[in-house]
């Protein structure tokens, strides 16, 4: 059986999307980036822990577990899900008329092995001014999405250009995570 450790809706959807057959292992898993490490590992690291917590809490035998983890990253700097309103207009404007980066990582653990792949997207937003700032909290989107915005969603008014996965910004990248499961006979195409 596989399951998804995660409690993000749109990581299921996006499972669902696929046909995949799976079920939901909650985790809960602190998001602190280490001194020194870089934003891939740190994005990598978590995505982990999601999926070995989630196998660690199961006892069935042979089940196969994905966890995943998407940051927003400028500069070196790592936004992930704003704590309020004030720390949303606050990354929004950072990101404004920038190009960032999205990284998407996604591991599947089994008792016999550990395995992963990232996605990496360039996004592109156009200069944001305060009321589109402001207009864009008020719908709510930002909170619980990293860098607050949600391309799927309001947010992607915001995107002027992505180079790189829809999915794996949106939180779970697609084309990786079937390759993972095909490359481990947990999907068949
Ligand atoms: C950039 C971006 C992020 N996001 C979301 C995806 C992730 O759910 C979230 C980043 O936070 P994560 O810590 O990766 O995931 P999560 O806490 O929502 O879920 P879980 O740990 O239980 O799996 O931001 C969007 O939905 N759209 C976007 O455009």
């Amino acid at each position: 059986m596989l399951y998804l450790a995660s409690q993000s809706p749109r990581r299921s959807q996006l499972l669902e999307q696929i046909g995949v057959d799976f079920r939901i292992v909650d985790v809960e898993v602190p998001e602190q980036r280490h001194l020194g490490e870089s934003p891939r590992d740190y994005v990598s690291r978590v995505a982990r822990d999601k999926a070995r917590a989630g196998l660690s809490i199961l006892e069935e035998a042979g089940v196969a577990v994905l966890g995943a983890d998407t940051e927003v990253v400028l500069d070196d700097e790592v936004f992930g899900k704003p704590d309020d309103a004030e720390d949303a207009a606050g990354m929004l404007r950072r990101l404004s008329g920038r190009v960032h980066e999205v990284i998407s990582t996604v591991w599947l653990v089994t008792r016999s092995g550990e395995w992963s792949d990232t996605s990496r997207s360039r996004v592109t937003m156009p200069m944001l001014d305060n009321a589109t700032i402001a207009a864009y909290i008020a719908t709510g989107e930002p909170f619980g999405k990293a860098g607050a915005y949600a391309i799927q969603g309001h947010g992607a008014k915001l995107i002027e250009h992505l180079d790189g996965s829809h999915s794996g910004v949106m939180g779970l990248p697609v084309f990786e995570t079937a390759r993972l499961l095909r490359a481990h006979s947990l999907i068949r195409a």
